[in-house]
C-alpha cells in the first residue's frame, strides 16, 4: 500500500490532500502528475544525480533551498528558464508552490518528496496524525542542514569556552610553533609523495622531461648527481627521499616534545585549580553525590585529553592545507572539484551515522558506568558485603549491566553507513581518477597524474582523521558542558573576612534549620543556647532529635535558614572559616582516619605542622597528647609505633582506638571550642573514665567552651548545662540535678537508662531512692512475671483437660 499527500500549487498550508494506492507505480505516476516527477534528481554543473529518497538527503534539499535565490539570479542573468530536465522548478517568492510526499504504508516511511521543505512538512505532519507515517523515526534518522547548524550552534559556546580556557593566545608562541612544525612535517610528506610520483621520469631519463614533469626531482638532480642518466636520477631521488625522512623524523621528535610539555603544564595547572574548586564546594554537594563522582569531577578525563585533541587538530588541518596546495600546483581544476566533492559526500554519509550511533553510545556508556559503580561500592562496603555474604548479589548486578551494555549492537543501518563511509574513501579516489582522465581530460604527464592520485589518497586519510577529530570534539561536548557546569557551581557558603582572636563564646539565637536535600523536613526549631569558655554544655535527646545537626551548624557546614549563630559576638557568617576552624576541634561519633601513619593522623590538626615541616619537631607535643588521650600505650605496642599505618579510613585500628586517636588530635590542637559528639561511646568504662578525665583536664587548663553529646547520660552529669532536644525542639534545660527534680523528659531518659543510673550517682541516686521508682519498677517486673506464670499454668491445665 502506498499513499500520496500533497499540497496543490497556490493552496493554503492547511489544505493537504491525500490518496491511497495499491501499486507503487500508480502512486509514483500520480505524484509525477502533481509535480513530483523530477524532484529526486538534482543537477551539479554538467553532472546530474538521481537518487531515491533517503533521510540524509534532507540535508541536500535544505542546501538546495538555501541556494535557490542564488540559482534564480544565475538563471535570470543567463535568461534561462528551468526546463523539464531541471532538477527543480523555481518559484518567485510569495507564491505557494506545490509540495508532496509519497509514503510506503507498510514500513510507514517516506519514499519520495518534492516541493519546499516547510510545505512538505505540512504533508508529513498530517500523514503522521493519520497514523500513516512514523514522523518521529524519520526525523530521528534524518539530519537536516538546519539541525546540523543548530547542533554546531549549541556546541559553539562550549567549544568557545574550551578554547578560551586553553588560553591559546597566552600560549600563542607554542601554538604557532606546533602549527609550524606540522607544516614542515606535512611539506616533507607531500614532497615525498611528489618525488615518488616522479619515478616514472626515470624510464626515459631525459633532462627535459624531468624538468617538465618534476620540479622537485630536477631541483635535486641539478644540484647533485646530474639529470642526464637513469642512475644519476635514481641517486638524486634516493637522496631526496632520505633527506626528507631525516628532516621529518627530527621535526617529529621536537613536535612530540613540545606537545608533551604543553599537555603536562596544562594538566598540572588545571588539576590543581579543579581540586581547589572541589574542596570549596558546600558539604551539601558531597552529600548529593558519591565520593567517587565528586573525586572524578576534579580529574575529568575530557580536560586531560583536550590539549592533545586541539594540537592534533591544528596538525591535521595544516597537513590538509599543505596537501591541497601541492594538489593545486599540479591541477587547479581537479583540486577544486575534489575539494568540493569530498566534504559533500562525507557530510551526507556521516550525518546519518552520527545520529544513529550517539544514542546507543550514551546508553552503553551509562551502563558501563553502573557496572563500575557496583564494583566500587562493593569494595567500599566490603565488610557489609562479607557479613551478609551477598557477593553473588553484587556480581549479578555488575554482570547484568555489562551484559546490557554488551548487548547494544550496531543496527544494520549503522553498519551499512559505516561500510559506506569506509568505501567512500575508495570511491572518491576512483572519482578523481575518472575526473582527471576522462571528464576533465587534463593534459597531465604520467608523473603528475601519479603524484596527484597519491596526494588525493593521502588527502582522503587526512580528511577522515580531521573529521573524526571534529566528531570526537563534538562527542565530548556533553562531558565538557557537564565540566563547565561544575566550574560554574559556586558554593553557597562563602567564608567571611573577620579573623580576630577566638575566645570561644558561642551563641545560638532562635536557630531553625532543615537540610537542603530535605527542605520540607525541619530538623531544628528555634534553638537558642550558649557555650561559654570554661563551661560544658551537654545536648541530650533521642536518636534523630538534631544533636549532630547542631554540631554541623557550629562548624558552618550549613547555614541556618532562620536565626543567627554568634561566636564572640560576631555572626558566624562573618568569620574567616580557616582561621576559626584552627581554634575548633571535633571528636566525631565515627572518627575517620586518613590512610597514613598514626603520626601524620595526629599532626593533621596542627596548623603549624605543614607539608614541608619535619614531624619530629612536634614529637613531644604529640606524645603528650597521646598520653592524655590514653593512646600512647597501644600506639607503642604497634609494631611500627607512631609510624604504623592505620589503613583505609582507619580500618586497621579498633573503634575505641580510633576514638582515642581522635581525642589526642583534638587535645594537640588546644582548641577554644571543643565539640565531643559521642566521643567516648566506643570505649570501655575504664578507658572512658580516663579519657574523660583527660578531657576535663584539657577544659580546665585551656578554659575552652565544650559541647558534649552523649547517649550515656553518665558522661554528661557534670555538665554546667544540659539541653534536652526532642524532634528539634528544646524541651528542658538545666543542670542534671535540676532536671532530675523536674521529673520531665530528662528524667524519663534517665529512667530508660536504668543500667547507667548508678553512674549518675550522687544527687540522682538520692532523688531516685526518695521517689522509690526502683521499687516500683521491681514490683512491675514481679507482677508481670507472676501474670505470665499464671497464664502458662492455666494453659497447661486446659491442655490436660482436653486430653482426658
Ligand atoms: N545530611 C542529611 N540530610 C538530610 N537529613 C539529615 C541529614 N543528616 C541528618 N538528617 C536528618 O536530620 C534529623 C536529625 O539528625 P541528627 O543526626 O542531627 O540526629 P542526632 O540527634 O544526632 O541522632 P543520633 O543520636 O542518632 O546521632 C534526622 O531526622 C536525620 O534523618
Amino acid at each position: 500500500m502506498w499513499a500520496v499527500y500533497w499540497l496543490a500549487e497556490g493552496s493554503a498550508d492547511d489544505e493537504v490532500q491525500s490518496r491511497n494506492f495499491v501499486g507503487r507505480e500508480s502512486a509514483f505516476s500520480f505524484a509525477q502528475r502533481l509535480g513530483g516527477g523530477q524532484e529526486m534528481a538534482w543537477q551539479c554543473g554538467p553532472l546530474r544525480f538521481s537518487v531515491s529518497d533517503h533521510p540524509w538527503l534532507d540535508c541536500f534539499r535544505d542546501l538546495r533551498d538555501l541556494l535557490r535565490p542564488a540559482r534564480l539570479a544565475a538563471l535570470e542573468a543567463r535568461e534561462v528558464n528551468g526546463g523539464p530536465g531541471e532538477s527543480y522548478v523555481e518559484f518567485p517568492s510569495g507564491e505557494r508552490p506545490g509540495a508532496g510526499i509519497v509514503l510506503d504504508l507498510v514500513s510507514t516511511s517516506r519514499v519520495k518528496a518534492w516541493g519546499p521543505h516547510p510545505r512538505r512538512k505540512k504533508c508529513e505532519e498530517l500523514a503522521s496524525e493519520q497514523g500513516q507515517f512514523n514522523l518521529k523515526r524519520w526525523r530521528d534518522m534524518s539530519m537536516s542542514l538546519a539541525e546540523t547548524m543548530e547542533r554546531i550552534q549549541s556546541a559553539r559556546p562550549t567549544l568557545g569556552r574550551l578554547l578560551a580556557m586553553m588560553d591559546l593566545r597566552r600560549h600563542l608562541a607554542r601554538t604557532l610553533f606546533t602549527a609550524g612544525i606540522a607544516a614542515v612535517m606535512s611539506t616533507c610528506d607531500s614532497v615525498k609523495t611528489v618525488l615518488s610520483g616522479a619515478v616514472f621520469t626515470l624510464i626515459n631519463a631525459s633532462e627535459q622531461e624531468v624538468k617538465k614533469d618534476s620540479h622537485f626531482l630536477h631541483f635535486i638532480c641539478s644540484w647533485t648527481f646530474g639529470c642526464g642518466s637513469r642512475l644519476s636520477l635514481a641517486k638524486s631521488l634516493i637522496l631526496g627521499l632520505m633527506l626528507l625522512a631525516v628532516l621529518k623524523g627530527t621535526v617529529s621528535v621536537i613536535s612530540q616534545h613540545v606537545t608533551k610539555a604543553f599537555k603536562d603544564s596544562y594538566r598540572v595547572q588545571s588539576r590543581t585549580e579543579l581540586f581547589d574548586h572541589l574542596l570549596a564546594q558546600d558539604l551539601e554537594e558531597f552529600e548529593k553525590q558519591t565520593a567517587r563522582v565528586m573525586a572524578n569531577k576534579a580529574s575529568p578525563m575530557v580536560m586531560d585529553s583536550m590539549p592533545l585533541m586541539v594540537t592534533s587538530m591544528v596538525r591535521t588541518l595544516t597537513e590538509l592545507l599543505t596537501s591541497l596546495i601541492f594538489l593545486y600546483s599540479i591541477s587547479p581544476l581537479m583540486t577544486f572539484m575534489y575539494a568540493t566533492a569530498v566534504p559533500a559526500f562525507q557530510v551526507a554519509a556521516q550525518a546519518y551515522l552520527r545520529k544513529q550511533a550517539k544514542g546507543s553510545l550514551r546508553r552503553e556508556r551509562g551502563l558501563e558506568g553502573v557496572a563500575n559503580r557496583v564494583v566500587a561500592e562493593a569494595c567500599e562496603m566490603i565488610k557489609v558485603v562479607k557479613t551478609f555474604s551477598r557477593e553473588d548479589g553484587h556480581t549479578s548486578l555488575q554482570k547484568l549491566s555489562l551484559e546490557e551494555a554488551a548487548g547494544m549492537k550496531l543496527t544494520v543501518t549503522q553498519g551499512v553507513a559505516q561500510v559506506a563511509a569506509d568505501t567512500l574513501q575508495q570511491a572518491i579516489y576512483c572519482v578523481s581518477l575518472w575526473l582527471g582522465l576522462v571528464w576533465v581530460n587534463v593534459d597531465s604527464s604520467a608523473a603528475e597524474m601519479t603524484s596527484f592520485l597519491l596526494l588525493v589518497s593521502k588527502l582522503g586519510h587526512q580528511v577522515n582523521s580531521f573529521k573524526s577529530q571534529v566528531e570526537d570534539l563534538f562527542n565530548t561536548s556533553d562531558s565538557l558542558a557537564e565540566h563547565f557546569e561544575f566550574l560554574d557551581q559556586q558554593p553557597k557558603i562563602f567564608p567571611g573576612t573577620y579573623d580576630g582572636p577566638v575566645e570561644g563564646h558561642v551563641v545560638f539565637e532562635d536557630v531553625s534549620f532543615a537540610y537542603p536535600t530535605r527542605p520540607e523536613q525541619k530538623v531544628l526549631h528555634g534553638l537558642s543556647m550558649e557555650l561559654q569558655p570554661g563551661k560544658t554544655t551537654a545536648l541530650v535527646g533521642a536518636s534523630g532529635s538534631g544533636k549532630s545537626t547542631t554540631v554541623q551548624l557550629i562548624f558552618r557546614y550549613y547555614d541556618p535558614f532562620e536565626g543567627t549563630i554568634f561566636i564572640d559576638g560576631v555572626p558566624l557568617k562573618d568569620w574567616e572559616l580557616t582561621h576559626l576552624h584552627r581554634h575548633m576541634a571535633l571528636v566525631a561519633q565515627e572518627p575517620v582516619l586518613f590512610n597514613t601513619s598514626v603520626r601524620q593522623n595526629l599532626l593533621y590538626g596542627l596548623p603549624q605542622c605543614r607539608i614541608e615541616s619535619d614531624p619530629k619537631d612536634f614529637e613531644d607535643q604529640m606524645i603528650a597528647a597521646a598520653k592524655a588521650a590514653c593512646a600512647h600505650e597501644f600506639i607503642s605496642n604497634f609494631p611500627g609505633g607512631y609510624d604504623t599505618n592505620v589503613g583505609d579510613r582507619g580500618g586497621q585500628v579498633s573503634g575505641g582506638q580510633k576514638q582515642r586517636l581522635s581525642v589526642a588530635r583534638a587535645i594537640l590542637m588546644q582548641p577554644r571550642i571543643l565539640v565531643l559528639d559521642e566521643a567516648t561511646s566506643a570505649l570501655d568504662a575504664e578507658s572512658e573514665a580516663i579519657v574523660q578525665e583527660a578531657l576535663d583536664r584539657l577544659v580546665a587548663s585551656s578554659g575552652s567552651s565544650v559541647m558534649v553529646i552523649a547517649h550515656r547520660l553518665s558522661t554528661v552529669r557534670q555538665a554546667d548545662e544540659i539541653i534536652c532536644l526532642r524532634e528539634g525542639h528544646v524541651v528542658e534545660r538545666g543542670t542534671s540535678k535540676e532536671l532530675m527534680e523536674l521529673r520531665g523528659y530528662y528524667f524519663t531518659l534517665v529512667e530508660k537508662q536504668a543500667v547507667t543510673l548508678d553512674d549518675i550517682g550522687g544527687a540522682n541516686a538520692e532523688i531516685d531512692r526518695s521517689l522509690g521508682w526502683r521499687a516500683k519498677a521491681k514490683a512491675k517486673v514481679k507482677a508481670k512475671s507472676k501474670a505470665a506464670a499464671a497464664a502458662a499454668t492455666e494453659a497447661a491445665e486446659a491442655e490436660d483437660a482436653e486430653e482426658t
